[in-house]
Formats: C-alpha cells, sequence, structure tokens
C-alpha cells in the first residue's frame, strides 16, 4: 500500500535528518542486475577513496554540496514514477543511512546502495547492496555476508584474478559482474568477454547509460 505524501511525513521518524547532495536525478539504472530498470538516484557529496579513474570526482568533496532533508528527498523522488532508489555517491556509508532508507522504505521503495564498502560503519536497511571493491582502500569486510552484487571495475589484466579472489570472499549468493573502467574499454571488454564466456557465473556490466547518453 503505497502512502501519500502527506501521510509519510506524519511517519518519518527522522524526516528532518539532513545529507550532503551533490545531485539526485530520475533515471535508468546502466550498471549491474537492475540495469534497465527505472530508478531515482540520490548522490551523496564525499568519499576519501581516491581512484584515479572515478567518473564523479566532484562528489570527492563532503562541504561543497547543498545540504537536503529526508523529507526533501522523498518528497523530490515521489514526484516521479519510479520506486527503485539507489543511494550512489561519493562513498554513501560515510553517511548515517538509516533515516533516509527508513524513510524511503516507509513510501515503499525499493532501497539499493552502490558503495566501495571501505566504512567502518554500516547503515541503512537495504533491499540490495551492490559492493565494488577498490584497489586503493580496503573494504571492511563486515558488508561480505550482506552483498547482493559484486561488480569490480576492471582497468588493467590483473584486475581479474582480484575480481575472482573477491567473489571468493563474499556469500556465494552474490551475483558477479565484471565491468570495464570506463577510458579502457577498447583493451578491457575483449578480455572480459573472453573471461565471462569462459566462467558464465560471471557476467558484464557496461555502464549502459552512458551509451545511452543519460545521467
Ligand atoms: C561513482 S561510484 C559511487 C559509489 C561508490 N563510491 C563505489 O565506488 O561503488 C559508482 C559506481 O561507478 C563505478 N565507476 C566509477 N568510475 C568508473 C569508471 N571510470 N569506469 C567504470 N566504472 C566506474 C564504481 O566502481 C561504482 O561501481
Ligand atoms: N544511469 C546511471 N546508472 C548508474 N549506476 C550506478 C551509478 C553510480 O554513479 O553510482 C550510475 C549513474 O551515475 N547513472
Ligand atoms: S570509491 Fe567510488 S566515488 Fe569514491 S573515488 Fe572510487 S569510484 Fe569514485
Ligand atoms: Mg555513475
Amino acid at each position: 500500500m503505497e502512502l501519500k505524501t502527506k501521510d509519510i511525513k506524519s511517519v518519518l521518524k527522522r524526516g528532518d535528518f539532513e545529507y550532503p547532495v551533490m545531485e539526485s536525478f530520475y533515471t535508468i539504472q546502466g550498471e549491474g542486475k537492475y540495469q534497465g530498470h527505472a530508478a531515482y538516484f540520490i548522490r551523496l557529496g564525499g568519499c576519501d577513496v581516491g581512484c584515479h579513474w572515478c567518473d564523479v570526482k566532484e562528489s570527492w568533496p563532503v562541504d561543497t554540496h547543498p545540504i537536503k532533508s529526508v523529507d526533501t528527498l522523498l518528497s523530490e523522488a515521489l514526484a516521479f514514477p519510479g520506486r527503485l532508489v539507489v543511494i550512489t555517491g561519493g562513498e554513501p556509508l560515510m553517511h548515517d543511512l538509516g533515516p533516509l532508507t527508513e524513510a524511503f522504505q516507509t513510501a515503499g521503495f525499493r532501497t539499493h546502495i552502490e558503495t566501495s564498502g571501505v566504512c567502518e560503519t554500516f547503515t541503512g536497511s537495504w533491499d540490495w547492496i551492490c559492493f565494488s571493491p577498490k584497489k586503493f582502500k580496503e573494504p571492511n569486510p563486515a558488508i561480505l555476508p550482506f552483498v547482493h552484487e559484486l561488480k569490480v571495475v576492471i582497468f588493467h589484466p590483473s584486475d581479474v584474478a582480484w575480481a575472482q579472489d573477491w567473489a571468493s570472499k563474499i556469500n556465494s549468493n552474490a551475483h558477479l559482474y565484471m565491468q570495464p573502467e570506463w577510458s579502457k574499454q577498447a583493451s578491457m571488454n575483449p578480455l572480459i568477454v573472453e573471461f565471462v564466456k569462459t566462467n558464465p557465473i560471471w557476467q558484464i556490466s557496461v555502464q549502459t547509460h552512458k551509451f545511452l547518453q543519460i545521467p
């Protein structure tokens, strides 16, 4: 049963909780298991991992983005038909995601996260956890039993074995993706294609939003 916005405000416990929000946008999930699904993205500010190939480096500072309340974020998302929210960043788990996810789930959204898993604390109530480990900062192993999807960016051939090593550490139900680093597709795509054909438990994820030229 979907609540109306005014009803939701009355049930939100921490609707006034605030976050630094670089951007929020209604689009098509371009990566991983839910690729192709309409989704409302909330990109939180702040990340200290420092991937040199990061495609959203402007998200890294935590104090240069507008501050938005849960109330506002939920009201903005409710304006669109989809009921799948993807919390991303930056590194979203830098923040206490309990209030945000509680509000969206109360309003009938599936809550998905895109995370590098590096944070000490692991907050929020999630319908889907996409874990994308990085060589630049060691993830917190506490997340590993809860991962629904492992998505490893392949920048160099050595990342293939590194990805398999991570697959051996997470729960056996997780979906396994290799994603070519965007600028290295010419060399990495053939490698990943051959790997997946040989190891069909894996899938390739190619950032379809960039081909569709949508956010
Ligand atoms: C921008 S990050 C934000 C969430 C979180 N910090 C993380 O890394 O998972 C979202 C996703 O984009 C991927 N990504 C970032 N830059 C990329 C690039 N240049 N090529 C391919 N994937 C990239 C990350 O690996 C991650 O799966
Ligand atoms: N369309 C679209 N899909 C995405 N999947 C993961 C993204 C991210 O930056 O977290 C992303 C993004 O930035 N845009
Ligand atoms: S962890 Fe994510 S947001 Fe942070 S630098 Fe790496 S890809 Fe970018
Ligand atoms: Mg992106």
